[in-house]
């Protein structure tokens, strides 16, 4: 449950010996008092990464020493860090294109407070009518049309609703344009996408079409990061589930739906409770 007085700290540097002390000490100094702490080290890289969540005795007090410490000890261990102000709800953007199931779930998971997070818009490549069965209650709704030749236009609306709206993230939930890699690089770790395949197979725009074709007997979706390399980005979630040779094309794609939903909800849940960090093309994920 997001308890909206405290603060998160995901941070990842060079391992050695006594970091979770250096920086439970740091955040003690600032009369922090630790509710969640979770570590890995990755061997092969040798990194140290952890994820901690503090509240502070008295935040008007002890805020601006909290970050001090934490400046310091991020100097003398070069570590890279963030801190989250739980107080203020992340706010996110949700891109689709046709099939609206994952925006559909990932709105009831927001009206039911499962997902605690501001939604500032949807964007979609289609125009409003195509949605019109769906409760969007207040959120705007953005009409983004796309074609080869107004790619780059559209981009730049599209940056315009980022910067405006002070998204925190990005979520392509079934929007099917690939991102230009100017705007991908600009959106690194803050843009999730769901594929609707087990990756890394059956990459591109039609992965049940080429699993029906392979005759697989599981399929899946994953989560990943977006990056200009088409879903090559770090991935964050995945599942799967079984099919047989009596499932057609249509039942893979009906299979399928549900694995995407769940995979990216959890994906959105990761992150909006900064459960996530970057580890080279890889993720660390801090689950619940
Ligand atoms: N920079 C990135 N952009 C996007 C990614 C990504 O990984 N990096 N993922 C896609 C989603 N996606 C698969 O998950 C996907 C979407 C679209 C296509 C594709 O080939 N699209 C065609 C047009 C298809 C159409 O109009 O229906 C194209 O863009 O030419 C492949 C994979 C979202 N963006």
């Amino acid at each position: 449950m997001l308890n909206s007085d405290s603060f998160a700290l995901t941070l990842s540097c060079p391992n050695q010996p006594g970091l979770v002390s250096v920086v439970s000490s740091c955040l003690y100094e600032a009369s922090g008092n630790i509710t969640e702490a979770q570590q890995h080290d990755d061997t092969i890289t040798g990194r140290f990464f952890m994820r901690v969540v503090f509240t502070l005795q008295d935040r008007a007090r002890h805020k601006a020493l909290m970050f001090a410490n934490m400046e310091k000890i991020a100097k003398q261990y070069q570590m890279n860090w963030h801190i989250t102000d739980r107080t203020r709800k992340k706010r996110v953007l949700i891109m689709v294109s046709r099939f609206d199931h994952c925006l559909v779930d990932l709105l009831y998971r927001w009206r039911i407070g499962e997902l605690i997070m501001d939604i500032a818009g949807i964007i979609a490549n289609h125009p409003k009518e195509l949605y019109a069965h769906i409760d969007m209650q207040e959120v705007p709704f953005y009409y983004l049309p796309i074609t080869p030749e107004t790619k780059t236009t559209q981009e730049e609306k599209l940056q315009s609703i980022i910067e405006e709206t002070q998204a925190d993230l990005v979520i392509l939930a079934r929007y099917m344009q690939v991102l230009s890699s100017n705007l991908s690089q600009k959106l690194i770790g803050h843009c999730i996408n769901i594929h609707h395949s087990f990756l890394p197979g059956f990459k591109g725009a039609k992965p049940y079409h080429q699993a029906f074709e392979r005759g697989v007997k599981l399929i899946g979706a994953t989560a990943h990061f977006v990056t200009s390399d088409l879903d090559e980005g770090p991935i964050i979630e995945q599942d799967v589930t079984r099919v047989t040779h009596s499932d057609t094309p249509a039942d893979f794609i009906r299979k399928g739906r549900d694995i995407e939903r769940r995979v990216l909800a959890q994906a959105v849940r990761d992150y909006i409770q900064d459960r996530i960090i970057l580890n080279g093309s890889k993720t660390v994920v801090f689950g619940d």
